[in-house]
């Protein structure tokens, strides 16, 4: 245990943070370092954690984790950064393994990565390897329209659902937000799925914790070629075979589902796409499904960590 390296989770008590101690507590291969309670928002405790450790996640808003990289000296600690603040900065690796088939390694190798949002993770895992195999022209405009649990807006947003005591408190069964088409998630689903044209965003949330399902409707004569589910399926099946953590559903299977629940992945690190639609309607509807607080956060990061300090890419999750 001495020797194992140590890990120091900045914002531990929040959503995202508890979900990633619990995935590494009693791990005998890492260390976790916890700061006073009293004191997890003093910069001075912050920094003095922050240096301490050969790994940082840290899972706090835009604003919170910008100061927290600030508070960095020491050059060998290693990054993972939960927010928003640096998924398209060039500096920073995508913590995203599946993308292509160098990511895994830059991720390994850096020391600064930025996890992926959890609708951009469904986004980007649909886009990106159609765009790579050519099916899909990068400046073909496209859109995506996506529902999660409340946990995904964090403690704020679950207090508007949870506690009938929160100013905020909604009664609200199912309600679309994003209205303005500027969600914090489209730059970086524009850049990593490797689009050209800014895609439209339709996001929503419902009455229930956890899980999400994010959808890329396609017309098949869009695409390049005279594509067909079964080509969309061959590019998506090709890029994720022999991934641990991203399947793709046999067509079969897509077919035999008249239904889709978002809270199918719950407490997993996994991702699963499925290609649903006609050849002869000519539209397809791909769907992503994925816990917005596992693969899309907490699961994730714990992923990122294990490639950041050469560990085993699957413990903990
Ligand atoms: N929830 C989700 O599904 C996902 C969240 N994320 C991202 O992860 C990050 C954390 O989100 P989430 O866990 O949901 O949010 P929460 O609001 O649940 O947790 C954030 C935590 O950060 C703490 N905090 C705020 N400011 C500071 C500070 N200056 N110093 C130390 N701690 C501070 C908060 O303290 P306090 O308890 O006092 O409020 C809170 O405990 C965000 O950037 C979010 O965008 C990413 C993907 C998915
Ligand atoms: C339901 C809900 O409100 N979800 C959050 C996104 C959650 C997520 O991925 O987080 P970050 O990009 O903040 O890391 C939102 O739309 O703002």
């Amino acid at each position: 245990m001495a020797n194992t390296p140590k890990v120091f989770i900045d914002g531990e008590v929040g959503t995202t943070g508890l979900q990633i101690r619990e995935r590494l507590i009693g791990r005998a291969d890492l260390q976790l370092i916890s700061i006073d309670p009293d004191k997890r928002k003093d910069p001075v405790a912050r920094a003095e954690m922050l240096n301490a450790a050969d790994a940082v996640i840290l899972c706090l808003p835009d604003d919170a984790a910008k100061e927290a990289v600030g508070l960095i000296e020491n050059p060998l600690v290693k990054v993972i950064d939960a927010s928003t603040a640096y998924r398209t900065n060039a500096d920073w690796i995508y913590g995203f393994p599946e993308l292509d088939k160098e990511q895994r390694k830059k991720i390994a190798a850096s020391k600064r990565i930025s996890n992926p949002g959890c609708y951009a993770t469904g986004a980007i895992a649909l886009t990106r390897p159609l765009v790579s195999a050519g099916l899909l022209s990068s400046d073909l405009p496209v859109s995506f329209n996506a529902v999660s649990g409340y946990t995904g807006g964090g403690k704020a947003m679950i207090a508007e659902f949870e506690d009938e005591t929160s100013p905020n408190y909604t009664k609200a069964a199912y309600r679309i937000y994003g209205l303005s088409l500027t969600h914090k998630h489209v730059p970086e689903i524009q850049k990593h799925g490797g689009l050209l044209s800014r895609p439209i965003f339709t996001p929503a949330v419902g009455r229930y914790a956890q899980g999400m399902l994010v959808e890329l409707p396609l017309h098949l004569g869009l695409l390049e070629g005279s594509c067909s589910l079964g080509d969309i399926h061959a590019a998506l099946a090709a890029h994720y075979k022999g991934e641990a953590f991203v399947e793709v559903a046999s067509l079969d299977e897509a077919k035999s589902l008249a239904t889709l629940d978002p809270e199918g992945l719950n407490g997993t690190n996994r991702l699963k796409l499925f290609v649903f639609g006609s050849d002869t309607s000519g539209q397809a509807r791909l769907v992503a499904l994925l816990d917005n607080l596992g693969k899309g956060a907490s699961g994730a990061a714990v992923q990122n960590l294990n490639l950041a300090l050469g560990l085993d890419e699957k413990a903990g999750l």
